[in-house]
């Protein structure tokens, strides 16, 4: 069973929508964590583990709750008096944790975020809340990174966006492979900063000093 959902900014596409399967119960949700926990070799039905899919889906809730939130709206609120400000606004160490979508498990890292101003600001703040917005969903770094310029791009129209995104994969280096502290960077940029080498310097060496 399907049921359409809006959908904003994924893949740089306009509002559109898109078909998701429906949600399970949370005590479907619950059963599968049991599931899990029995696979894993453990037993469910011990004191230790009674309470933990009911924790799990909980969990969930807050590990995943990007799915239930609209990019747009965070950035629906623009300041236009900005005394004349027109150079780039850098908001960069954001923290965040994500999932990757082939493993499930949690990639870690920081997010750093400009924009070149057009005809408003956006407070600060809600490009954080836009970097939670995409996180806290199953992802591929590349996809969360092109995901956040996107939004950016479609709420303030700028003159440029630029995203870099550095993090730690845990599918790397718990299981798999097994390579401990390596990062993985990704960028996008749009406008100036696409159309211009030397503003990528600057945005880099920004993001570094
Ligand atoms: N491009 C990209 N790859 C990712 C990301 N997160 C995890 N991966 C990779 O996804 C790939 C999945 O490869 P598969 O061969 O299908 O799965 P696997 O057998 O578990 O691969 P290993 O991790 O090499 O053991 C792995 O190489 C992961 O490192 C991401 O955000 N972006
Ligand atoms: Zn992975």
């Amino acid at each position: 069973m399907y049921v359409l959902f809006n959908q904003g900014n994924a893949d740089g596409a306009a509002k559109k929508q898109v078909a998701r399967p429906q949600r399970p119960t949370r005590e479907e949700a619950e059963q599968a964590v049991r599931t899990l926990i029995a696979w894993a070799g453990d037993d469910p039905d011990r004191e230790g583990l009674v309470d933990t899919p009911a924790r799990v889906a909980k969990a969930y809730g807050e590990l995943f709750g990007g799915y239930d939130q609209d990019a747009n709206e965070q950035l629906a609120r623009v300041f236009e008096e900005v005394g004349g400000y027109k150079d780039m606004i850098l908001v960069r160490d954001i923290p965040f944790f994500s999932h990757c979508e082939h493993h499930m498990v949690p990639f870690i890292g920081k997010a750093h975020i400009a924009y070149y101003p057009n005809a408003g600001v956006v407070g600060l703040s809600k490009l954080a809340r836009v970097v939670d917005v995409f996180s806290r969903r199953l992802q591929t770094q590349e996809n969360l990174t092109a995901q956040i310029a996107d939004a950016i791009e479609e709420a303030l129209k700028p003159r440029g966006v630029a995203v870099l995104v550095e993090a730690e994969h845990q599918c790397m280096s718990m299981r798999g492979v097994q390579k401990q502290g390596v990062s993985t960077l990704t960028t996008q940029f749009t406008g100036v900063f696409d159309r211009d080498p030397t503003e990528q310097v600057r945005f880099m060496t920004m993001v570094r000093s």
